[in-house]
């Protein structure tokens, strides 16, 4: 065969260029793409062989050898596969794989919007040219007789075709690199972008670097290394459950997420039908002290990887999981506007949303202690979900643990029923344990109950169990005194609004606020003189301004009320009813100081308030020398 030359079938003189300019983000894709057609070939010959079209040699050892020449600038790839004749590279190299890139072109020419572009767009062979000058492919079909082909090309249209030289079957892709490329010619950029990829590829990958000295011994002697693969050919996930133990879920968990915490729990999804899905899901162990949660879900097709965290298949709840998913039935190339609308995406979601579900309350109906033990690390996904997820929410709407005053974890409905006679269907919460300590002191010596919602999710949960079950409120423990906090009445009326009175004025005055809503109350507790309350609906009003004062508005535009309540059982305030002769200057700091260790219990105090709480403090001191 002369040497062949001829126009690539393609309408676009500039193909490239453009290919180059809007892929340029994503131009690592070429290994992907050269590795995983590689891998298509083994697995093409292996399905002939079967077929009995085919002869393979029993002692073959299939594998894909990558080889970095970083003097000659160029990266091979090459594979004993099912090879082509030329007639193949014409049809497919030339024709198919240019259509690619033309459809691409035809797609994507208009769009000025790079983010247009998300995902993986498939260009296949063609990617090469993101990163190469000129590719050149030596091949030999498996077929009887067949003759090997070279074909070159440097980026344009035109392509040359002639009688290779190549002895044994397969196909070697030279990629001779072009200076948009060159950070490929690295060893170790090209190893981590090949492990990004092709870690669970089928076959085995060898990494091979030309003229690289070979590692001694401390001796000088060379040390003779067994080649490694990059990859993992059989991945866990693949392998049926039954046949998994618990310490290889973990090892898989800590090589392919790097995380040397164990995971908490995970759930291997294996299904046929309707549609082919393997992966395993963990739940990973939360970084508690910065409360941070990063999840990753890897997603491959065939055990090619296609990218990170796609939201569309997963849902995003379960984003903040660790995972790999691997379906065959999705398209390589995901293009998220494809995903967004289509329906078949869809089912996999909810199937992975459902298996979540189920998998958790199982948990919890036969393992209920492994399941509290988790419960703190689990919470923020499966409240998030709750909200995300109408579906979610109804599998897992009783398994919803609260943790008590006493650290025992209950579900909503064993709360309500143990507090059933003293308050129905009202939940009383802490949301910071320590500066609410006097009220939860308070609620316990009372022989009353509150669960801890401290985290950051917590106020949309509670909002979202408000809506979901009918009845139910939320209430802070601080958020109002409690019937049960109370003693009966022992002044009359007449001497309680006299009382009343007599208080309010001396507060306003000694603390100049005009506006002070005050209530005198004859509480249980002898030891607490004052305590500061805000009305739920007021402090949720609080949260939310806060939320938008984040947005520019200013919390305080909307200001709330607190009340104080002083509490008529404890002599303090006796005296300042009952004593008419104290001197108008300690009255004022009675008043000043009460008022102020009311409000620590509430909230914390400005800076300024609490130089004159330390002040005051030292004064009433000196008072005692
Ligand atoms: N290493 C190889 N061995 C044998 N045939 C190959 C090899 N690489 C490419 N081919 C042939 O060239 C064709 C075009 O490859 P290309 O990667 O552009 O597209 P594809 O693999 O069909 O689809 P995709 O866009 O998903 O990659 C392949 O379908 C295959 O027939």
């Amino acid at each position: 065969m002369s040497i062949e030359k001829g126009n690539l079938s393609i309408h676009s003189e500039n193909i490239f260029p453009i290919i180059k300019k809007w892929l340029y983000s994503d131009h690592d894709i070429f290994a992907r793409e050269l590795i995983s057609n590689a891998s298509d070939a083994i697995t093409k010959l292996k399905q002939l062989s079967m077929m009995n079209e085919a002869t393979i040699d029993e002692n073959t050892k299939f594998q894909i050898d990558v080889v970095l020449d970083e003097q000659a600038k160029t990266i091979t790839f090459s594979d004993n596969g099912i090879g082509m004749t030329d007639e193949e590279i014409k049809k497919y190299i030339n024709q198919i794989a240019f259509s690619g890139a033309e459809d691409f072109l035809a797609q994507y020419k208009d769009k000025s919007d790079k983010e247009q572009i998300i995902g993986h767009f498939g260009l296949g062979f063609y990617s090469s040219f993101m990163v190469a000058e000129t590719v050149e492919i030596h091949t030999l079909s498996h077929q009887k007789n067949a003759e090997p082909a070279i074909w070159r090309c440097d980026g344009g249209t035109e392509f040359e075709l002639e009688k290779g030289h190549r002895q044994t079957r397969g196909t070697e892709i030279t990629l001779h690199i072009s200076d948009d490329g060159k950070e490929f010619l690295n060893e170790y950029t090209l190893r981590s972008t090949i492990q990004k990829y092709c870690s669970f590829m089928p076959y085995e990958i060898y990494l091979t670097v030309v003229g690289k000295e070979p590692s001694k011994d401390d001796e000088g002697n060379v040390i003779i290394e067994e080649p490694k693969p990059l990859n993992t050919t059989t991945p866990l996930y693949v392998k049926s459950p039954s046949e998994c133990t618990d310490e290889e879920y973990k090892e898989f968990y800590k090589s392919t997420f790097k995380d040397y915490k164990e995971p908490l729990f995970w759930i291997h999804l294996n299904m046929d039908y309707p549609f082919n899905l393997k992966g395993i899901l963990y739940f990973p162990k939360l970084n508690t002290e910065f409360d941070t949660i990063e999840g990753q879900i890897k997603l491959y097709n065939s055990q090619v990887f296609i990218a990170d965290n796609i939201k569309e298949v997963i849902p995003e709840f379960l984003l903040l999981l660790k995972g790999v998913i691997d379906c065959p039935d999705l398209p390589l190339n995901v293009s998220r506007s494809f995903l967004q609308n289509d329906g078949f995406v869809r089912k996999i979601s909810n199937y992975i949303s459902k298996k979540v579900a189920d998998k958790i309350t199982g948990l919890f109906k036969t393992e209920r202690e492994t399941f509290q033990n988790f419960w703190d690390d689990i919470s923020p996904f499966i409240k998030f979900g709750g909200l995300k997820d109408e579906k979610f929410f109804e599998t897992v709407e009783n398994i919803y643990l609260y943790k008590n005053l006493d650290d025992q974890y209950v579900t909503l409905d064993e709360y309500l029923a143990a507090a059933a006679d003293k308050h129905e269907n009202k939940v009383f919460y802490v949301s910071d344990v320590l500066q609410q300590a006097q009220y939860i002191k308070l609620f316990k010596d009372h022989d009353l109950d509150a669960v801890i919602l401290s985290h950051g999710i917590d106020s949309a949960f509670m909002s979202m169990i408000e809506s979901k079950k009918e009845g139910v409120s939320f209430v802070r423990i601080d958020a109002d005194i409690n019937e049960h906090l109370v003693e009966a009445e022992t002044m009359n009326e007449e001497e309680k609004k006299e009382a009343t009175e007599k208080l309010q004025e001396m507060f306003v005055k000694a603390l100049g606020q005009e506006n002070l809503k005050m209530k005198l109350e004859p509480m249980k507790s002898e030891s607490l003189s004052a305590m500061i309350v805000l009305s739920e609906e007021s402090r949720r009003m609080q949260d939310m301004m806060r939320m938008y004062g984040m947005n520019g508005l200013d919390p305080n535009m909307f200001k709330t009320e607190t009340t104080l309540i002083l509490n008529t059982k404890h002599s303090l305030v006796k005296h300042l009813i009952e004593n008419d002769k104290i001197e108008a200057s300690t009255k004022s700091l009675i008043c000043e100081q009460l008022y102020d260790l009311a409000m620590i219990s509430h909230a914390p105090l400005s800076s300024e308030a609490m130089t004159k709480f330390i002040n005051r403090s030292n004064t009433l001191l000196l008072k005692l020398i």
